[in-house]
């Protein structure tokens, strides 16, 4: 599946970011937004290849967002027949995110990123637009860790798995009133939290890399956020686990639907028998093959953010493939009008 698809995919995430970063800091969010949406699907439309979005910007409306169902690819276009045989051509499922983090671009603020995962057809979770809990952690904590565990218990595994005392340990928590009680717990245990506004795809990812000084994930973000984060873990070797959150009582957001029991029933339907099931990053990202690409937009700690000069812009970019196993941070200048000087770092 990989072949010129693991390059083609980082234009498609930098075209997002570079989009979306013109919006930086003017307070307007939905524009921040819709422009990495559009910019996204221009690019990856421009692929050679029949893709499907299995987790879009909008679940239940079918525009202007990448909706889910929506068919990208040259090979999906009306005239395809004039550039391919689509029978020839492998099905694959994509998940996206233009703007991971519309907030933080919308007001200045690090961390937005623009990410996609892709798989061959189901490969990747369908996830719906609820909420889901997680736990992301390093490679090392790979299956000892457990999102049934408390967070004391899970700190206390953590500390023995990297050799570190919990005290030296730091946990990325999403700062909401639902997680009062978790951010008291992880700190009566010892460890020291770091609470972010928004944004967590790259918290979780962070967890997979010695050296960002976050050690676990923990707490409720939304859904296709961590089959996103699940994809990129999944490759990485890290600790990745979710469970799907349908009760509105738990978050208090009114985000997900009227009822407990509604909700159930929409997942029953969707084919989700048992809703606290726990999906490990192999369910979540089940495809044999799983590419991730991320583009910082506004810098963070695994990617810069987009910085324009006179005619042109730099991008940082991580691209990881379980193919090729390999984690690729790109750097990327783009030149648009011939620009007098271009710096090297
Ligand atoms: O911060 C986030 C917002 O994503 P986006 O809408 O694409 O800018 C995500 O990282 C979170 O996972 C999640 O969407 C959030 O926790 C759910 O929203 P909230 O009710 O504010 O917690
Ligand atoms: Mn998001
Ligand atoms: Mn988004």
């Amino acid at each position: 599946m990989e072949n010129t698809l693991g390059l083609e995919i980082i234009e498609v995430v930098e075209q997002a970011a570079i989009a979306s970063s013109k919006w930086m800091g003017k307070g307007e969010k939905n524009i921040a937004d819709q422009v990495a949406v559009e910019a996204m699907r221009e690019r990856m439309n421009k692929i050679h290849m029949r893709g499907r979005i299995v987790i879009g910007e909008g679940e239940r409306d079918e525009a202007p967002m990448l909706y889910i169902g929506e068919e990208v690819g040259i090979c999906t276009q009306p005239d395809a027949k004039n550039f391919c045989n689509p029978d020839e051509l492998v099905e694959i499922d994509i998940a996206v995110d233009p703007c991971e983090g519309t907030n933080l671009v919308a007001y200045g603020q690090n961390g937005s990123m623009a990410v996609l995962a892709i798989s061959e057809k189901g490969g990747l979770f369908a996830a719906p637009d609820f909420y889901m809990k997680k736990l992301a952690a390093p490679a090392a904590a790979r299956g000892h860790v457990d999102i049934n565990k408390s967070a004391t218990e899970n700190l206390k595994i953590l500390s023995e798995c990297l050799n570190r005392a919990v005290e030296e340990l730091v946990v990325v928590v999403m700062d909401r009133p639902r997680h009062k009680e978790l951010i008291q717990e992880i700190r009566t245990a010892g460890a020291r939290v770091r609470l972010i506004s928004d944004g967590d795809v790259s918290a979780a990812i962070c967890c997979a890399f010695a050296g960002t000084n976050i050690h676990a994930l923990m707490g409720i973000g939304a859904a296709p956020e961590g089959v996103i984060s699940a994809a990129a873990l999944r490759c990485l070797g890290g600790h990745f686990q979710g469970q799907l959150i349908y009760d509105p009582a738990v978050v208090q957001t009114g985000l997900i639907g009227e009822s407990r029991e509604g909700n159930l029933a929409r997942l029953n339907e969707m084919g989700i028998t048992d809703g606290d099931k726990v999906y490990n990053a192999d369910e979540l990202a089940s495809g044999e093959t799983v590419l991730f690409a991320g583009c910082g937009i506004t810098p963070g700690t695994l990617m810069d953010g987009v910085r324009f000069f006179h005619g042109g812009a730099r991008t940082q970019s991580l691209v990881i493939s379980s193919q090729s196993k390999t984690a690729r941070f790109v750097d990327t200048v783009h030149l648009w009008d011939e620009p007098k000087t271009i710096q090297l770092r």
